[in-house]
């Protein structure tokens, strides 16, 4: 069962719909951790991709070295459909914890990141709106982040990636902290702005259930060197909604993810 995923999941990936590649690239610190080891992927536009696997198995390394915050030891990463004339990848990291200035309003957290590229208040205004419209959170612009719930600072951590319109969304592990319902809930707010706006997401997590929930496409990774171990389609049709929380398809799909899990962590028994 697994096998066949992973023999389907690979066969739809070509090379010509790459929006970005990891090629042969490993990661050893400084303190001699081989983080990642030859880890080879490709990862087609507009694709929900999960990496999943056990702690310290690289995930958010392989993650750091597709934005650029840090680079491999060995191999390479290419970004295949830029051009010379358009050499800017655009894309923006949500981490774990939404990392707000405390003294900020909404409105100044969100815009930070055009502040950073010289675009004045008044010029940022329609742009930091949207992005909070987007998230649900435009009546709280003028909020400071000690008076939200730790969903609504989720929120503007995220309406804070998007203002700059990026093309490929990297998230690590964003709603790990939050309780069930709000992490239902901003699942199903993510899925629908990933529909409607076509990004591609590479989203990190520890979670069978929500990465079968999320994804188009499951990354099983392994630890100590980390490592792909299985590379798995995960076919339901889109929107997802609670019905398919509920669904026979998905705990199917749960169950052979968790089983790829569970033989990636035994893997790592005998070292
Ligand atoms: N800056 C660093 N220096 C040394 N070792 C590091 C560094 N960053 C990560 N590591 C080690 O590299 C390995 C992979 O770490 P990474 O954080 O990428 O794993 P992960 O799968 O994201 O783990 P988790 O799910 O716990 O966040 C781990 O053994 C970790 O301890």
């Amino acid at each position: 069962m697994i096998a066949k995923t992973l023999v389907k999941a690979s066969q739809d990936v070509g090379p010509q719909g790459d929006i970005v590649s990891l090629e042969g690239v490993s990661k050893t610190f400084s303190n001699g951790t081989v983080a990642l080891k030859d880890l080879s992927l490709g990862i087609r536009a507009g694709e929900f991709l999960s990496l999943l696997g056990p702690s310290g198995c690289g995930k958010s390394t392989a993650l750091r070295i597709i934005s650029g915050l840090t680079g491999p030891t060995s191999g390479r990463l290419r970004w295949p459909q830029e051009t010379a004339s358009q050499p800017e990848h655009e894309l923006s990291f949500v981490f774990q914890e939404p990392t707000l200035m405390p003294w900020a309003t909404v409105f100044g957290n969100v815009w930070l990141p055009l502040r950073l590229k010289g675009i004045s208040k008044s010029a940022a205004r329609d742009t930091v709106m949207e992005a909070l419209e987007m998230v649900g959170l435009a009546s709280f612009a003028q909020s400071y982040p000690r008076e939200l719930s730790g969903g609504m600072k989720m929120r503007v951590s995220i309406a804070r990636a998007l203002v700059t319109k990026p093309k490929v969304l990297l998230m690590d592990e964003p709603f790990a902290a939050l309780d069930e319902i709000t992490r239902f809930k901003l699942n199903n707010d993510l899925l629908a702005l990933w529909q409607r706006f076509g990004w591609t997401v590479i989203f990190v997590t520890h979670s069978v259930f929500e990465s079968v929930y999320l994804s188009n496409r499951i990354v099983v990774m392994a630890a100590r060197p980390g490592r792909i171990v299985n590379d798995i389609a995960i076919d339901a049709p889109y929107p997802r909604t609670e019905a398919f929380r509920t669904s026979t398809l998905y705990a199917d799909h749960c169950r052979s993810v968790s089983q790829a899990l569970h033989s990636a962590m035994d893997a790592n028994d005998h070292l």
